[in-house]
């Protein structure tokens, strides 16, 4: 088949490439198969790390890649261990579970369906909560599931469910830890996989998009509460699978390992291994697992008496830890030992993306009357009218705090306005969603740079054209859709060499220069398919020959018949490209007109005091 390697690569970079995914999984096939020859410890700390690094992943991709921090993790893995247990050996099931009674395997699922319910209830109620409302919300529910467990009779109360049986797979009963083994590591690579490929995609790229603003990413066409609740039930189902793994492996549980302690130990592994870094979930489980376990055999011997000093020192470690490496013992060796940029590998022969047919030239795109933005006492849009037709630049000029941002915000539905309208192709976006504003053909870029920066240049273009694409969660993880990333990755790269920044695609955003990284806003924006482009400041921090490039790809944009609305500062970029400029002075619209009048305006002249125009 004709395939297409995008970031194409040297190819011993190539091979490293293929080898890589593999490394992981070799190393854990060599280890298990070593199992049946370790001694029973050392057997029992491999099925805690593992168990640990399975419910660390789901951490990793809630708190690390989507920004939201939970200290409910262990509350889920008290929910699948207890799901389990108590459907296997539970004594008063009611009459309709009765057919699942007395099997692991089925209690299983049963116990994932039941983790997912409680996890949707629990994420529309406190996701909507932002700053530091989330964790300390999360922190309220991890302490009531924990009381839960400890108080239902039918769970055993605090004495816990013992008993269990050992799941059996065909005639090979998994009746020991060194058998366990399989069964938890297997889960481990399926779930570190399937992640892998998840990040891999358009749903990762939005699940990214979470952690760069809720502003960018629904501009971008994410919908934002959807994703968070999504990551969220995925964090919630890891943790209760690891949970399963947890209570059949132990074959007994009680209260004790769900406790508020515990969500606490796997945000620190999750810190320590490297929040934002899949691996990390696996380097945070086995270090804290064996630090801890090291330091509560020796620190007694050092110390000549028992006690819990392990804690203490444990957690000056942490501290220490968390100065001298931010971003975890991964980020840490990647830093030491840079890999080459991950890429993504081998896709089919891209098919170009379906292209929005634009407004005929001069058609009025957006019809602005009336616009009023109060803050409190403070007017900082007042009365604004302003047109904008296809196939025209319009730039909005006005000195420091004259309302430019603000007004920016109410177009692109950021913001509500407190009077007046706003039309867009005929309609009135008055409480449309960003993301519905972004589909029906309107895109922009920030002012403050809202980039990913970890992420590479190529993969922040492409979330723009996450309203072109459908793959969901499933379907991305499974990597079932690699057609439809093939062709959004082509797009993202003709925006990305249209906007003279092709060499760069693999870099991680956040290494490239001020006026790159505009640049690649904007090229992200082009990946929407707009009819209407909304730039705050493209030109500022670009050098001399970057803006007469930027301005070349502008004045094309409006042969193509795009509208292009500018706020700029910089009057000689402004002068030489638009056709009409409006000027805002405290909040009102003082002059609107070409470009020549408008510099010569009195008043605008007056607002820009000494200023040369
Ligand atoms: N969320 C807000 N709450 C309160 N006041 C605000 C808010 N956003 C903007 N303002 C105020 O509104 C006024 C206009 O601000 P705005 O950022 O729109 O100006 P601007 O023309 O974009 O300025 P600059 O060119 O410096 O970016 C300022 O006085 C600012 O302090």
């Amino acid at each position: 088949m004709n395939t297409l390697t995008v970031g194409a690569a040297q190819p011993a970079a190539l091979s490293w490439q293929r080898l890589r995914p593999w490394l992981l999984p070799a190393a854990v096939l060599l280890m298990l198969l070593a199992t049946p020859w370790l001694p029973a410890y050392p057997l029992s700390l491999l099925n805690r790390i593992g168990l640990a690094a399975l419910a660390t992943l789901g951490l990793v991709l809630l708190t690390g890649v989507a920004g939201m921090t939970s200290f409910g993790q262990a509350a889920f893995i008290g929910l699948g261990a207890y799901a389990g247990a108590w459907l296997t050996v539970g004594a008063d099931l009611p009459a309709w579970l009765a057919p699942l009674a007395g099997s692991p395997w089925l209690a299983l699922p049963a116990g994932l369906l039941l983790t997912a319910g409680v996890a949707a209830a629990l994420g529309a109620l406190t996701l909507r909560l932002s700053g530091h409302y989330l964790p300390l919300g999360t922190l309220c529910w991890a302490l009531a599931l924990f009381s839960l467990f400890g108080t239902l009779e039918a769970l055993g109360a605090h004495t816990g469910l013992a008993n269990l049986p050992a799941p059996a797979l065909g005639g090979w009963a998994l009746d020991r830890p060194e058998r366990m083994a399989w069964l938890i590591w297997g889960a481990l690579l399926a779930a570190g996989g399937l992640s892998w490929q998840l990040l891999d995609s358009r749903t990762g790229r939005a699940l990214r998009a979470l952690n760069g603003g809720q502003a960018m990413a629904e501009s971008m066409g994410v919908p934002v509460f959807r994703m968070k609740l999504a990551v969220f039930i995925l964090s919630a189902l890891l943790a209760a699978l690891s949970g399963w793994l947890y209570a059949f492996e132990q074959r007994f549980v009680s209260p004790a390992p769900f406790s508020l302690g515990a969500g606490i130990d796997l945000l620190f592994m999750a810190l320590i291994g490297g929040v934002g870094q899949l691996w990390g979930a696996l380097a945070g489980a086995a270090v804290v697992t064996l630090a801890r376990d090291w330091l509560q055999d020796t620190l007694p011997h050092l110390l000549g008496q028992t006690g819990n000093y392990e804690a203490i020192v444990f957690a000056g470690l942490v501290i220490v830890l968390m100065v001298k490496a931010p971003h975890g013992l991964w980020g840490w060796l990647r830093h030491r030992w840079p890999l080459p940029a991950r890429r993504h590998g081998h896709l089919p022969a891209p098919q170009a993306l379906p292209a929005r047919p634009l407004p005929e030239r001069g058609r009025r795109v957006l019809e602005v009357r009336g616009l009023t933005r109060r803050f409190g006492g403070l007017v900082a849009n007042q009365d604004i009218d302003l047109d904008l037709h296809a196939g025209e630049i319009l730039a909005v000029i006005g000195p420091n705090g004259a309302g430019k941002s603000t007004l920016f915000n109410q177009l692109s539905c950021v913001d509500t306005p407190t009077a007046g309208t706003v039309r867009f192709l005929g309609q009135d976006v008055r409480g449309w969603a960003p993301r519905r504003l972004a589909a029906a053909g309107l895109s922009r870029t920030f002012q403050h740079v809202k980039l990913l920066p970890a992420m590479s240049a190529l993969d922040n273009v492409a979330l723009g054209a996450h309203l072109r694409g459908r793959a969901g969660l499933l379907r991305s993880a499974l990597h079932l859709e690699r057609s439809e990333e093939s062709s959004l990755l082509a797009e993202a790269r003709h925006q990305l060499e249209r906007v003279g920044l092709a060499h760069l695609a693999d870099q991680p955003a956040g290494s490239l220069a001020l006026g790159q990284q505009r640049l690649l806003e904007i090229a992200r924006a082009l990946c929407t398919d707009p009819a209407v482009l909304l730039l705050d400041e493209p030109a500022a921090g670009l050098r001399h020959q970057e803006k007469q490039a930027l301005a070349a790809l502008l004045a094309d944009l409006r042969t193509q018949g795009m509208a292009v609305l500018l706020v700029e500062h910089d009057m000689d970029f402004v002068m030489g490209l638009a056709d009409r400029v409006a000027c805002i002075v405290f909040g009102r619209k003082v002059a609107d007109g070409q470009p020549a009048a408008v510099q010569a305006d009195p008043q605008v002249q007056a607002a820009y005091l000494g200023a040369e125009i």
